[in-house]
């Protein structure tokens, strides 16, 4: 039988998942974040930074991170939004039987109101059995007017070289420079990382394939039409004080997006969007 029960991760309240054939995952309640994901007989899929910051107001480096009702700095909120820094519910444990499934929310209150004056519910629901962990993230909106907003799961995949890896599946696909701010069409199919790489593409096609040596993880996602794909590289890693200097390496975030065309959610309409990871 699946298994949902509360755990704490490096000393803060979490949910631990176990599938019936082994599978596991983490889920902070800060954030919502998925902190560690497991496959049956497999090896942890995800990156979280050793040095990274947890609790009230930090946000945590690796892992999914929520991005919501802002992506990145576009805008006058809080970098990447409003519910990365703040604690959510565990409301559901739901047994599907082999399956195991968590859901977590968050209710608009009086301090996102002080920053954003919008009334809505959102959702996190972690899903794995296998090989499979599906994420998806829901918001309804619960006032009486209509709100516009960007969303990400901002996905930090564990590698063992980022160097060596490679991300196939987006040629052809055009993307906004985000270290420049030009647009670009990539040209090949595979995306390699050999410094920064910042990119959002639009439109991109699902799913994703991340392989390395004796690895690969399947990257699907619907809802979301936008990817961003990060690396900070060795430059920028120096920089961030929540990541030791050389481990840009371990990781690759191929994050599912909505940013272009941001998403306008009437009131009582309800939205969401899912990212589906398959190692293999
Ligand atoms: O350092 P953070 O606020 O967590 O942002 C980390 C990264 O998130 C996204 O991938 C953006 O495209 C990057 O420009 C940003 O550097």
């Amino acid at each position: 039988m699946a298994s949902v029960k509360p755990t704490e991760y490096n000393g803060h309240p979490a949910v631990a998942l176990q599938s019936s054939d082994g599978a596991r995952a983490t889920i902070l309640l800060h954030g919502g974040h998925l902190v560690s994901w497991v496959p049956a007989g497999g090896q942890e899929q995800l990156y979280v930074s050793p040095t990274s910051e947890y609790g009230e107001g930090q946000a945590v480096r690796g892992g999914v991170p929520v991005i919501f009702p802002q992506f990145s700095s576009r805008g006058t909120l809080p970098r990447h939004g409003l519910l990365r820094t703040r604690g959510w519910q565990l409301v559901e444990m739901p047994s599907h039987g082999k399956h195991a499934q968590a859901v977590l929310r968050f209710v608009a209150d009086d301090r996102t109101r002080a920053l954003w004056p919008h009334e809505f519910e959102a959702e996190i629901t972690v899903s794995l059995i296998g090989q499979q962990l599906d994420i998806e993230f829901a918001v309804t909106n619960t006032g009486d007017a209509g709100f516009e907003f960007a969303v990400a799961l901002h996905s930090y995949l564990r590698t063992n070289d980022v160097l060596k890896a490679q991300l196939e599946g987006l040629q052809g696909v055009k993307y906004e420079d985000n270290t420049t701010g030009q647009w670009q069409q990539q040209w090949g199919d595979v995306t390699q990382v050999v410094g920064e790489v910042d990119r959002l593409y639009h439109d991109a096609p699902s799913p994703l394939t991340l392989r390395e040596l004796g690895r690969k993880v399947s990257i699907a996602q619907s809802g979301f039409t936008d990817v961003v794909v990060w690396n900070p590289g060795p430059v920028k890693a120096a920089q961030l004080d929540d990541l030791p200097d050389d481990d840009w390496q371990k990781m690759l975030c191929v994050e599912a997006a909505r940013v272009i065309d941001p998403v306008t959610l009437s009131p009582g309409d309800e939205w969401a969007g899912m990212q589906t990871f398959i190692a293999g």
